[in-house]
């Protein structure tokens, strides 16, 4: 699915005055890449992936999904979008303390009504391709850091989304588990064809992307093709 940001402002209150997140952002993401931003803190890398799943409504500008501008749309419909074509990994995403690996993954399909004849193939097949395999009955606290962050990405995955989302989700692992979570993104996103956006301030993964995008004081920088 091809994600279109198309000039969008963000303001967020700030006491009697308002502070500006994004100023006039545009960016296309295509299916099957792997799209970094980067930026320094408070740069609005946050707010941009955001916007893009739909949590916040941007000051003006447009998202599109495949051609279809979602700024019309009813808080109902909007919901229903994120919920059926988005798939969010966001630093906060944390895991439920007392839910095994593989119960993490059903909560959500039973969340969306998916029957478990459906849902269990599928989120035991996740946990599979994100090398989890043999840690489906593990709860988070039997996992190590780089484990329950591929349990989180797997977890995002169970809606099958075109769109993936995902902020920093190296920051809890040191470089060599941050290495292979990437490169976990990275073949997740060619082999399901997933438009995925990482946030990460780690320099070192940006290697793994097919584009690089700068966000510096709300505004996209520079934009490196590979
Ligand atoms: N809910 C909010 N209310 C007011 N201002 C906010 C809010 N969220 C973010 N901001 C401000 O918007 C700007 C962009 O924040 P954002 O979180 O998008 O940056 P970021 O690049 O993701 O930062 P970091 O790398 O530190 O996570 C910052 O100036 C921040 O202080």
């Amino acid at each position: 699915m091809t994600l279109q940001l198309d000039d969008i402002t963000l303001t967020y209150p700030d006491g009697t005055q308002r502070v500006t997140a994004l100023e006039r952002v545009s960016l296309t993401a295509q299916p099957g890449t792997l799209t970094a931003v980067t930026g320094p803190s408070g740069s609005g890398k946050s707010s941009l992936l955001a916007v893009a799943a739909t949590l916040i409504a941007p000051d003006s500008g447009r998202v599109l999904l495949d051609g279809r501008d979602l700024s019309g749309l009813s808080p109902k419909e909007t919901a229903a979008v994120r919920r059926e074509r988005i798939g969010i990994v966001f630093q906060s995403s944390n895991l439920l303390a007392s839910l095994t690996a593989l119960d993490q993954l059903l909560v959500i399909a039973h969340l969306n009504g998916t029957p478990l004849s459906v849902a269990h193939p599928r989120a035991t097949e996740l946990l599979a391709a994100v090398g989890m395999g043999d840690c489906v009955g593990r709860r988070p606290h039997q996992l190590s850091g780089g484990q329950r962050q591929r349990v989180t990405i797997a977890r995002g995955l169970m809606n099958d989304p075109r769109l993936l989302l995902v902020d920093e989700p190296t920051s809890a692992l040191d470089s060599q588990r941050g290495e292979a979570i990437v490169q976990l993104l990275r073949r997740l996103t060619v082999e399901r064809d997933l438009t995925t956006l990482m946030v990460t301030h780690d320099e070192r993964h940006l290697q793994a992307a097919d584009r690089v995008t700068h966000v510096v004081d709300g505004t996209l920088r520079r934009l490196a093709d590979r």
